[in-house]
């Protein structure tokens, strides 16, 4: 907003959007006074389609703006100023045309033919009735005449009082008899879950299936806070019409119950999906990479209109019968939080349920930002690409972010601080450690891109959604292309060569991922392995490259031969179980990140060593280190 406060000047500003925010609540303010009659008038010229309007005028019910969302719908299709004041000027709103001259002529800008046209009225009256004000302005001679159209209310001697409050059929609101009858009463039965706010029924009307999200009573001491929750929740589902973003289809407000009705999703939500909750089918890799995209464009769709949803995590992610992924919201997350004391609640159990995908300055500040969201998508595409939980209590670390971000922070140390390659080691060191294998094959350069992905969300410093996105595009563009086996693999013992892996991507970045050194595990001397690294992975064989073999999903295996702990040895198919919990069965508590960064300095010296090998270093130390590991091991 250019304008910024009452004094400044506003002569550049033609757009709508960029209209001070005081014009616009003065304008909304006059705007929503008018009589429905007036109003409608007014909005059908603004959207032509009657189901957005019909959209836009619900909201009134909710107790939002009507007028600021349609200046809103209108104000990011780039309408101008001068666009309004003639629509004003035409249909004869003086008082809010006066609001917007007024504002114009603070900057001396009265040059614009378009307020030259409208002249202020002397003496407006607004009627509540629609026809009396119509006819009293142009009896009175106040500003010119509307144009003749055959709807012009003052070219008959019959008022017409078609504008009612009444909404068409089919209206978005429910009454709370339909809700209830379509939830059979809010049965147990049909109760899905029980989110933070609210609990989750499955509902039936004219054979359509609906999923029925009832709030909450909140402990809290705002009254309005219920309130506030439902109207941010409607006010971004009518906002944002996506493809990939969960659309409302309805709610009901009335009777001391808040109720929001959506699809319903068959296929249930991705963390659901991806844990095979109900005995359900592993998604295969094609559906993983299309969710995730699916998941970034819902993303930055509602950035694109300045939306932050502040509660990305694979539970609001539903599938539909085509597994296409809709991002479901959570308004609350839009609450300043950190302004007032009766969010306390809230903001402690939002912070709960979503501290496994926040990052930690967000924990800390509770400040949201675009970041935020990303981070959580990344953590969602980690869930994907590993199969691990966002957060398992029974595994060190507990959260899967702590798991990504130190192998980001490992690699990070090893490569220059501003060389962006660091990602790329990391993703490949992911994929060794942690890619799922349960799901069957995936292209090793198709892997490194979906964890490249995860890598460049968790950023800490201007992640750019557009670059995510852009990497996994080229995941799915891999996965369209080449043909692989998607079946879940049975045995391990198909091992891809350096030469066929997919690594010899020519100029591509994944191309330039080839290039990389191979992951830096390979030079850990066995002891290592059940030592308090033993999270890492370790090889034992010192005189085989390295190998990609997606059915292992690790560079280290046999995990148990290179341990020197007998009772460490696991049969093969365990070993896969939580590869996290490594360090534990080979007798050792996996250390806390703190502890782990204590053994940053020695893995330093370990990479540097592999560096060398590589040719990237020529320090002696390096290469007598390397020297030694490599025959140490
Ligand atoms: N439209 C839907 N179709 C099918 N299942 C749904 C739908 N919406 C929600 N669910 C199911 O209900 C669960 C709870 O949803 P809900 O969005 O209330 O809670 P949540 O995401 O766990 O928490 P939060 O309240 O923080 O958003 C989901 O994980 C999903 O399994």
């Amino acid at each position: 907003c250019q304008g910024g406060g009452p004094g400044n000047p506003a002569a550049q500003t033609s757009y709508i959007h960029g209209m001070p925010a005081w014009v616009l609540e003065d304008f909304c303010q006059k705007m929503d006074c008018l009589n429905d009659y007036d109003w409608m008038r007014f909005a059908s010229y603004v959207i032509i389609d009657q189901t957005e309007l019909r959209k836009i005028k619900c909201m009134e019910k909710t107790g939002i703006s009507i007028t600021r969302e349609l200046m809103w719908w209108w104000g990011v299709r780039l309408a101008t100023v001068e666009q309004l004041l003639e629509l004003l000027q035409k249909l004869q709103l003086f008082r809010a045309a006066q609001v917007i001259l007024d504002w114009r002529s603070i900057s001396n800008n009265n040059n614009d033919p378009a307020i030259a046209l409208l002249e202020p009225p002397k003496q407006e009256t607004v009627s509540l009735h629609p026809m009396e004000n119509k006819c009293k302005t142009v009896e009175n001679g106040i500003g010119p005449s509307p144009s003749p159209d055959s709807t012009n209310p003052c070219s008959s001697s019959t008022p017409r009082q078609e504008m009612t409050t009444e909404l068409p059929s089919g209206s978005l609101l429910w009454a709370p008899r339909e809700v209830i009858d379509a939830t059979n009463g809010f049965r147990e039965e049909n109760r899905i879950d029980e989110g933070v706010f609210a609990n989750v029924y499955r509902g039936q009307r004219h054979n359509t299936m609906y999923v029925v999200k009832r709030l909450k009573e909140v402990e809290c001491t705002n009254p309005n806070l219920k309130q506030r929750f439902f109207h941010t929740e409607v006010q971004i589902c009518f906002r944002c019409c996506h493809h990939n973003i969960l659309q409302l289809l309805g709610f009901s407000i009335e009777s001391g119950f808040h109720c929001l009705i959506y699809p319903y999703m068959l296929n249930g939500s991705l963390e659901d999906r991806l844990q095979c909750q109900g005995g359900s089918d592993q998604l295969t890799w094609e559906k993983r990479i299309s969710i995730s995209i699916g998941l970034i464009r819902a993303i930055q769709h509602l950035h694109h209109f300045g939306i932050l949803h502040g509660n990305v995590k694979s539970s609001n992610v539903l599938l539909d019968e085509n597994f296409t992924p809709k991002l479901g919201h959570s308004g609350l997350r839009l609450c300043p939080a950190e302004k007032k004391s009766e969010y306390a609640v809230m903001k402690t159990k939002v912070l709960q349920a979503s501290l496994a995908y926040l990052p930690e300055d967000v924990i800390r500040h509770g400040q949201l930002t675009e970041k935020v969201d990303l981070f959580g998508c990344g953590i969602v595409l980690a869930e994907m690409l590993t199969g691990l939980k966002a957060m398992d209590e029974r595994r060190h670390p507990i959260f899967l972010k702590d798991l990504i971000t130190d192998e980001i922070q490992i690699a990070k140390a090893l490569f220059c601080c501003k060389d962006r390659a660091f990602e790329k080691l990391a993703a490949k060191e992911i994929c060794c450690k942690y890619l799922d294998r349960k799901v069957g094959q995936l292209p090793a350069d198709t892997a490194i891109c979906f964890a490249t992905a995860v890598c460049l969300s968790l950023r800490k410093k201007n992640p750019d959604i557009a670059e995510v996105y852009a990497v996994m595009e080229m995941a799915e563009c891999q996965v369209r292309n080449g043909s692989f086996n998607n079946a879940p693999e049975e045995t391990d013992d198909e091992t891809a060569s350096p030469t066929n892996d997919g690594y010899s991507g020519g100029n591509s970045e994944i191309g330039a991922m080839a290039n990389l050194p191979p992951p830096l595990i390979r030079v850990l001397p066995p002891e290592m392995c059940c030592g308090p690294m033993s999270r890492l992975p370790c090889e034992s064989d010192e005189s085989s490259n390295f190998a990609w073999d997606p059915t292992e999903g690790s560079a280290c295996l046999p995990q148990s031969n290179s341990c020197t702990d007998p009772e460490n040895a696991l049969p093969s198919d365990s070993r896969r179980d939580d590869k996290v919990d490594s360090g534990k069965r080979c007798g050792h508590q996996h250390k806390g990140r703190g502890e782990n960064v204590k053994y940053m300095a020695l893995y330093l010296c370990l990479a540097m060593a592999s560096r060398t090998q590589f040719g990237n270093h020529s320090s002696n130390t390096s290469n007598s280190l390397q020297g030694d590991w490599v025959k140490g091991g």
